[in-house]
């Protein structure tokens, strides 16, 4: 059985991978990841272009089928993860992600990833929820298309968009109108569904102290969400742009279900977290056995090949 993947022209031996923000902020679980043989690549967390503490605590909770979260952009920098992309002993392609505060600042760190010797991938995160007052630029469609032909009038190197959620076909029709216009490497789909709420009924207070309680919702309870999402965007997007599946995945079933609905990778965000690293060879081996069971060989054999009632 043959978990290979890719995404464009960079091959991944297989097609797992951390979400953004999940065991990819510190150094130390850097090093862990890119030398962990169960995920066949490496997604750093989102980058700004200073180093940033982040929300005030508690800023993440678990939930009885997922998470919240409102972590707030705690990152070294963009610098310090340029600098792990290009320099650290690279076991696996890299994907460098980045969200700067406002479009003048991606622009920026689009520049000085252009002008780098960087030759990995690098995605661009639109959909950060939990930034106070910064909205999801990728629910401005008008906004989303202006920034992207700003870039791609000078970015010349892959790159792919991380969005939130979208709740109404229509929604698809119009951010894949837009996507379809730009040489992508990939879209991620989806990144926590936004502004989410959970309450401790002992203590009648928010669980979150960010924002009110506000927050990123993430894990199993989100994979219906997730599995629409690459769904309507694979029915949607041309087919030189891939897709990485992310949310809900905590077996291999979920991951053949996003493979299914036409995911080329799939991360793995709130199981990583709560499980550790040892989730990545869990869930590898659970979709080698429905593999196995099934007849397929490789992911090509059912990819996207989801059938309707
Ligand atoms: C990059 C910020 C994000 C954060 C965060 O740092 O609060 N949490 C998410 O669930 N998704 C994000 O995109």
């Amino acid at each position: 059985v043959d978990l290979s993947s890719k995404i464009q022209n960079t091959q991944f031996k297989n097609l797992f991978l951390n979400a953004s923000g999940i065991h990819c902020q510190s150094k130390k679980e850097l090093e862990e990841l890119m030398n962990d043989h169960y995920s066949g690549g490496l997604v750093t967390k989102s980058a700004t272009p200073n180093s940033r503490f982040g929300n005030p605590l508690p800023r993440y909770h678990s939930l009885p089928a997922g998470s919240i979260n409102s972590m707030g952009l705690p990152n070294e920098g963009f610098q310090f993860y340029l600098d792990y992309v290009t320099h650290s002993n690279i076991q696996k392609p890299t994907i460098l992600s980045i969200a700067g505060m406002s479009k003048e600042e991606d622009l920026e760190l689009l520049h000085q990833i252009q002008d780098s010797k960087y030759q990995g991938l690098t995605e661009l995160n639109l959909s950060c929820p939990n930034v106070i007052g910064k909205p999801q630029m990728a629910y401005d469609f008008a906004s989303s298309n202006q920034m992207l032909k700003e870039i791609f009038a000078f970015f010349k190197k892959p790159l792919g968009i991380k969005l939130p959620p979208y709740f109404d076909l229509v929604h698809f029709d119009k951010i894949a109108k837009i996507l379809n216009q730009y040489p992508l490497s990939h879209v991620n789909t989806i990144n926590s569904i936004g502004n989410g709420m959970w309450v401790d009924i002992e203590s009648e207070s928010t669980v979150l102290k960010p924002k009110g309680g506000f927050g990123g919702v993430g894990g199993a309870i989100a994979l219906p969400t997730a599995l629409a999402n690459v769904r309507a965007l694979r029915q949607r997007l041309n087919s030189s742009i891939n897709i990485i599946g992310t949310g809900g995945v905590t077996t291999g079933q979920d991951a053949f279900a996003h493979i299914l609905c036409g995911a080329d990778m799939v991360s793995i965000g709130t199981q990583l977290y709560e499980e550790g690293l040892g989730a990545f060879q869990r869930i590898n081996n659970e979709l080698i056995e429905i593999m196995k069971a099934k007849g397929y060989h490789s992911l090509d054999d059912f990819r996207g090949k989801l059938k309707e009632q």
